[in-house]
Parts: structure tokens; sequence; C-alpha cells
């Protein structure tokens, strides 16, 4: 083993970075959000970054992570989950119910550990690349296309935030000339040519007329709505009549498998999830039942890129699709995802991002999407350079902060506005 692979140190920098007022079933983003920053350094000085989500569960599980690292070959990622099996204890909020914050489905104790993971994974392939000259695609077997298509991201949203304020100009957007206006900006400034309008917000029938106003705005263009389980089975199944032959396909419209997979045999428009198939435990049920028929992985919950190749191969196998889902994130994870998604042979469908709703970065250079798409690096790791003084600035909000916004949780921001809120139960229609 050539030493110079072996890690030498681990450096965990929780942050907290801007976010704007979106609205979604369970209440509405913080002004701030936490991520966590992972860095590895290897004895042979080059440092490998990552990014995972940064609530106080997730950051409790990487501090004995980071412990155990140094002495380890940064090229050992499949070690990782053994190390975290042995090392990481069990999480806090590991009671499988959905998570109260970012809408990320079950919140079990593998799945907390396998997000904490992916952050490390992602910070070690990018120290083996640059030791190698190697970009993280070319670990990863090689890319089979040179640019990655996203996906608008549109939200319902406010101005700005109860309490924080206005943090940037894009105005409120609560109608569909509202999410229209939006789609125009996303698609005048970023070339995407499909859209994803977050649902759940209103009553369906208002969500169905911003849909047709999209549809009609867009002609023929790829549009999905995503309610994150917020509707029942009926609910459901009118709303996917509604809009068969509008939509390219409906997100999580109703909660768990099983309501999932009523909804699915009762129409022809495709169902995709990034909430009741996030784990592999949930994966045999919904595909025997057909409950599904794109995964949205999420590299983060599946525990790195390389389990989100193998999640890949298994969805393949049984002939369901994948495409990529994203929650607040910044420019290293999507570093991460365009990497992963370049090897993915079966992409057949614009990857999700929030991207471009983050005004602050922890990036030396902001990605820019052209055409809708990000050129896949093939520079030496990521591709992406740390700014350091960024970070540290991140780094301070999150220190001064009294612990009030270290864990998302949107409908706690919900009750800025309105403190009689409680996130509504499911199906909330
Ligand atoms: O596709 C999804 O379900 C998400 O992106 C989940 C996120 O939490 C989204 O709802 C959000 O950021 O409000
Ligand atoms: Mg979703």
């Amino acid at each position: 083993m050539d030493t110079a692979l072996l890690i030498d140190d681990v450096r965990l920098t929780p942050i907290l970075i801007a976010d704007p007022p979106l609205l979604n079933t369970q209440g509405v983003h913080q002004p701030y959000t936490p991520r966590l920053v992972v860095e590895v350094v290897t004895r042979g000085g080059v440092t490998g970054v990552g990014e995972t989500y940064g609530d106080g569960t997730y950051l409790e599980l990487a501090e004995p992570l980071a412990r155990a690292l140094p002495g380890r070959p940064v090229s050992d990622v499949n070690g990782l989950f053994a190390l975290a099996e042995e090392v990481c204890g069990a999480a806090r909020t590991a009671d499988e119910r959905v998570d109260a914050g970012g809408l990320r489905g079950v919140q079990n104790a593998d799945k907390l550990r396998l997000s904490v993971i992916s952050g490390f994974e992602v910070a070690c392939l990018d120290a083996l690349g640059k030791t190698l000259g190697l970009p993280v695609h070319a670990l990863l077997g090689g890319k089979v296309r040179d640019r990655v298509e996203y996906s608008a991201y549109l939200f319902y949203r406010w101005a700005a935030h109860p309490a924080a304020g206005e943090l940037d100009d894009w105005g409120a957007a609560l109608d569909p000339a509202g999410v229209v206006a939006q789609a125009r900006r996303f698609a005048r400034d970023h070339g995407f040519t499909s859209f994803k309008l977050k649902g759940g917000v209103f009553p369906p029938d208002q969500e169905i007329a911003a849909v047709r106003a999209l549809a009609e705005a867009f002609p023929g263009q790829p549009l999905r709505l995503d309610p994150n389980g917020a509707w029942s089975v009926e609910t459901s199944l009118r709303v996917a009549e509604e809009l068969k032959g509008v939509l390219e396909y409906l997100e999580d419209p109703a909660s768990g498998t099983e309501a999932m997979a009523r909804v699915s045999a009762g129409t022809d428009l495709p169902l995709a999830t990034n909430m009741c198939v996030t784990t592999l435990a949930e994966l045999p049920e919904a595909f025997a039942r057909d409950a599904v028929q794109i995964v949205l992985s999420d590299h983060h919950y599946w525990g790195g890129l390389h389990r989100t190749r193998e999640l890949a191969a298994i969805c393949g196998a049984f002939g369901v699709g994948l495409s990529m889902h994203s929650n607040t994130h910044l420019g290293v994870s999507l570093a991460a995802m365009t990497h992963v998604a370049a090897t993915v042979p079966g992409l057949g469908h614009a990857c999700d991002s929030h991207y471009p709703w983050q005004t602050e970065d922890i990036l030396t250079t902001r990605h820019t999407f052209e055409d809708g798409h990000l050129t896949v690096s093939d520079a030496p790791g990521l591709g992406v350079e740390l700014d350091r003084d960024r970070l540290a600035a991140l780094h301070r909000r999150w220190l001064d902060d009294d612990g009030t916004l270290r864990s998302r949780d949107d409908a706690a921001a919900m009750r800025q506005a309105d403190p009689g809120w409680v996130a509504p139960a499911v199906p909330r229609w």
C-alpha cells in the first residue's frame, strides 16, 4: 500500500446555508439550512471533500467515523460501511417515522448512517481521484455521457422569510401565474427544459391549474408534480386522471408503498418516488407490487456513489427507471451527483437539483447550467475547489446559531408565520 494514500486527518465542518422561503406540505424552508462538509486529508497531502445532510443527528454519527478513519487507505471506500457500523452507534431519532424536516422518507438507523457515509465516500473518492489524476467518474468505471441534464425545481414560495426578511429577488409565487413566471426565469437563466413543481401546498385543484398553466407555457416539455405523499389514493387517482398526457410522471402522490401500489394499479401515469423507496429494505415489496416506476435516488440516502450505481443495476433488472432526487445542497454534492449520473446508462429523466435556489456556495467557482445541463468534469477528483473563506463564514454562522436552525424543521419555520401550525397529517387531501 502506497502510504501517500493513507488518511492522515478528517475535518468535519457543519455549516448553515441561506435557503429561500420555499413551501412544501410540512411547512416552509428555514432561512438557513444545515449541511456538513467532510474533508479527508491523505499523508500524501491531498485533500478530498464531500458534503451531506448536516442536522444534529447526522453530525453525531459523523464524529466517531471521522475519528476512526486516520491510518486507513482512502481507496477503501467499501470498508467505510463496516467501520461505520462498528463505530457510529445508534442514531437518536432512528424511529422509522418520516422525518420532521426534509421529507426524506423513513428515518432509520441504517439510512442515517448511510447518509453520513456518503459524505465520507465522496471525500475519499475526491482525494483518490486527485492522487491518481483521475476524475471521480473514472473511479466509478467511466462516464457514458458528457453532460447530465437537470430539471427546474419549481416551488410555491413567499417573497421573504417571516423573521429573516428577503434573502433573494425572486418574489412570491403562490398561484399559476407566479409558478409560470418562476419557470420562465429558470428556463432563461439555466436553459432548463423540464420542470418539477413541488406540490402538497395548496388543495390539489390549485396545483392542477398550475401544472396546466405550465403545460400551456411550455408545450410538449416534461412536467412533474410532487406533493410529497400528501394525497389519499382517491385524490391521487383523480389528479392522475386529470393530468394524464400532461405529466411526465407523478411523484409520491400518496404516502407509503401500500397507497402507492393502489394508485399505480389505477393509472397508467408513471409514479416516481424519493419517499417510499429510500432503502434496500423497502425495495422488494415496492417492486413486487409495481408501486413505483421510477426511483429517484439520492446518493446521500443510499450511501454514496458506488451504492447509487448498485441501485441503478437493481432498478434496471426490474425494469424500474432511475433518476435523481435532491434536497437543499451545495456544489460539492452537485458535482458528486453529476459524476455518478454520468456513469449510469439508463438515466431516462432529467435529475432534480435545488442548487439554483442556493445563493451561497463553498466553491471558488459555481456550477453553471447550459441548456439545462452540467458538463461532466474530467479534472482529477470531483473537479471542484473549496473556497475556505466562504466555508469559514458559513461555519461561523452555524457556531453563532443558538441551535434553533441546526436541524431542519420546516414545520417550526412555518410557525414563525402561523403560530398554530403543525405539520399536517397525511393524507392531507
Ligand atoms: O423531491 C422531494 O421530495 C424533495 O426534494 C424533498 C425536499 O425536502 C423538498 O420537498 C423541499 O426541499 O422542500
Ligand atoms: Mg419528491
